[in-house]
Formats: C-alpha cells, structure tokens, sequence
C-alpha cells in the first residue's frame, strides 16, 4: 500500500518524505518551507541536489528534453540562495559551475517534483539518496511511523486520472439568480483531496441534441472577489445565464485554480506580472507550463452525467481537444466573454498570443 496523499499532507507541512525507486531511496523536502539543505544532508548521509522542472530551467536560459533536472547543491547555501534558484527571474546570476552539473531527473526526481505540483506547491524539490550508513537510523523513523515512504513510480503518476475515479457524494437544488433550476451535485477525487462541482441547469432529460456545457476552471480572486486581472467572474455569470437561454445544460466548476498552479502560485504570479512578465512567462519563471490543467475530472463528471455530446462555450481550444480525447464529442463552440478592461487587456491578449485563445473578437471591442 502507498500512501501518496498522506505523503503530500506530510510534504506540505515541509516534512521529507521516502521515495523508493525500486534501486535507491530518495529523501525528498519541498523547497517551500526549506531554508537550509543541512538536516536533509545530516538524515540522508550524502549531497542534497534540488530538482527543477524543464519550464523552470527554460526561464533560467536552458533548454532540456527531459520533464525535469537535479542540481547539485553545497551545503552553504542558504534559505535566500536556494530560493533565488528556485524562484527569482535573476536568470544570468546562476553560478555556471552549479550548473555544469545538471542531471535530467531519474524516476525519483521526477516523483519528488510531481508530488510537489500535486501538493500545488512550488514545483522544486530537495532531494538527496539514502547513504548505506543511515540506512537504518531511516528504517527506525519508518517503523516509528515519523517518516513515510511512498513508490516513486506512484508519486510520479500522482497527477493523472483514471476514468470512473470520481466519487459522486452529494448534491441539492440551488436556485440560480440567472437560473432558478439548478441543481449543485458534488464529486470527490479519490484521494479526498479535491471536489468538483455540476451545476446542472434545467432538465438534463428535457434537452435533444448536444448539452449546452462550460468547463469553469476555479478563480477565487474574480469568480468571488470580481478581480479586474481577469475576465472570470463576469465569464461565470454570463455562462449561468447563456446556459439557461439555451434551454438548460451544464455547467462543471472545476478546482483548478491558476490553470491548475493553486492560489499560492498564482499570487506569486501575478507578483512576476506586476515585474513586468506576462501571464504565460510568470508561470514558467515558477516552474510551471503554459497550462497545467487536465480535463479527466470533467471526462468523468460528464459521464457519471451520462453526456456524451456537448455544445461547449469557451475560447480555450485546449478545452475542446482535452473533451475529445477523453471520449466526449464538441458538436460546437460558443465563445463566451468577459468586458475587456484596461486592466485586464494585458492578461487577455497574452492568452490570445502566446496561448491561441479565440479572444480577437473580444480583443478588437466587437462583443459585449
Ligand atoms: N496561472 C495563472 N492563472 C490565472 C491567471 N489569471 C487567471 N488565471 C486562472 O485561469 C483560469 C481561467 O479559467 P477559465 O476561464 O475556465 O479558462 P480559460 O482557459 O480562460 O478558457 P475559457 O473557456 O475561454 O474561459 C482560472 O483557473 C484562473 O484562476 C494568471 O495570470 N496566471
Ligand atoms: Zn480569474
């Protein structure tokens, strides 16, 4: 048995974690919350190295095939260093010597820095091998339970769905400003560690042809708050609204806040945009891809919904490919937009340029 969430929950509160690849142990840490690499050395018996994801070395200049590299690290680093390497846009100041030892990532660093994402952290892991000396001062923390130690191959999966793994747990009316029909059904990932919520609009049964459907990805910042950084919540209100003029449909609130980086990150991103990056490059800078979502949870929803034909309101086209390969058919697009505002033209435009959302309408003041 693994216990992978327990693991997340213990790299969250910055404890290591044992990763076996089956040929060595790795103890790994999360950056975050790390300021030195000395108790990781101390407990492990060897040189900590820190792995970095290929989107992080490309904002640093390098470009790798590989999902992920370790670096090897000096024990004098401190808290500020390892964070510069992790997280600063200081991309020239890293000393080329630590970077001559660049490794792409094995089975184990790989698992570390997926757990790190799983665990919506800063994708950058500590990592160092279990040395033939403390093998057993670690097997006693094992059996006293004080350490976990999970399969690296299970870590490294940790981000990816399976169909028919979505818990259906509970639902409710809950009439709508815009719909009053509504209905909120509840799912759970298996693991407890997120929920997704249907918001099915009218009678499902009521409806011939392709469902009305919008992926809503979370956006606590404009879904709640109406930030003026971005389009969302006026997105998630006109796509109540659209869905019950179209005579009912579906619309899937889905816990991927920051395309998937979680709320923490997303701070941090705006933070790098207000430095000047855009959207996609901030992301990059803290180790993240252009997106970092993956549409297996609405697959599921869909199906445990029994649909199977949708008319999908996005700009996204990643959405439509996403449904289409898991298995649901986008019969037509419906593009949905937000005002554009001088606030947040910055935002849309990069989506457009750099991520080919469908926003040149929009972008050109030719909807509402
Ligand atoms: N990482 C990151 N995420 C952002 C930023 N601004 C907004 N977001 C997130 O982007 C996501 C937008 O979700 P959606 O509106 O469902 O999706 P979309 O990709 O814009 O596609 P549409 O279907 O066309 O709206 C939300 O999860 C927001 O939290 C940003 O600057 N950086
Ligand atoms: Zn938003």
């Amino acid at each position: 048995m693994y216990h992978i969430e327990r693991a997340i929950f213990d790299i969250r509160r910055g404890l290591p974690v044992v990763l076996d690849t089956g040929e060595e142990r790795l103890l790994v840490q999360a950056l975050e919350g790390s300021d030195s690499v000395e108790a990781l050395s101390r407990l492990s018996g060897s040189r900590p190295t820190m792995v970095l994801t290929r989107h992080r070395l490309a904002a640093m200049g390098m470009s790798l095939k590989a999902e992920a590299a370790s670096l090897p690290l000096s024990e004098q680093m401190s808290a500020s260093d390892l964070h510069r390497l992790a997280l600063s846009q200081g991309e020239g100041k890293t000393p080329g010597a630590l970077l001559s030892g660049l490794k792409p990532a094995g089975v184990g660093e790989r698992g570390a820095v997926t757990l790190m994402r799983r665990a919506l952290l800063v994708p950058a892991a500590l990592c160092a091998v279990v040395s033939e000396e403390q093998a057993s001062a670690i097997d006693e923390r094992l059996a006293s339970g004080e350490l976990l130690e999970v399969d690296a191959r299970e870590a490294e999966k940790c981000l990816a769905g399976a169909p028919g793994m979505l818990n259906r747990v509970s639902e409710a009316r809950i009439p709508l400003e815009d719909a009053a029909e509504s209905r909120f059904v509840l799912f759970r990932e298996p693991d407890g560690l997120r929920e997704h919520v249907a918001v099915v609009i009218g009678d499902l049964e009521r409806i011939e042809g392709p469902v009305p459907l919008r992926l809503h990805s979370a956006c606590l910042t404009g879904d709640l708050f109406g930030s003026l950084r971005c389009d969302c919540g006026e997105q998630l209100r006109n796509a109540v609204g659209d869905i019950q003029a179209m005579g009912g449909g579906v619309l899937l609130y889905l816990a991927q806040e920051g395309r998937g980086i979680g709320l923490a990150n997303k701070l941090r991103a705006y933070t790098l945009q207000d430095a000047g990056l855009d959207t996609v490059d901030a992301d990059q800078v803290l180790g993240f891809g252009d997106d970092e979502r993956q549409y297996a949870v609405a697959v599921d929803m869909l199906r445990a919904l029994a649909i199977d034909k949708v008319q999908l309101l996005t700009n996204n086209p990643l959405k439509m490919k996403a449904l289409e390969e898991g298995g649901v058919e986008v019969v037509s697009r419906q593009a949905l937009y937000g005002s554009v505002t001088d606030q947040n033209h910055r935002y849309l435009s990069a989506k457009a340029s750099r991520a080919g959302h469908l926003l040149d309408e929009v972008l050109a003041g030719r909807t509402r």
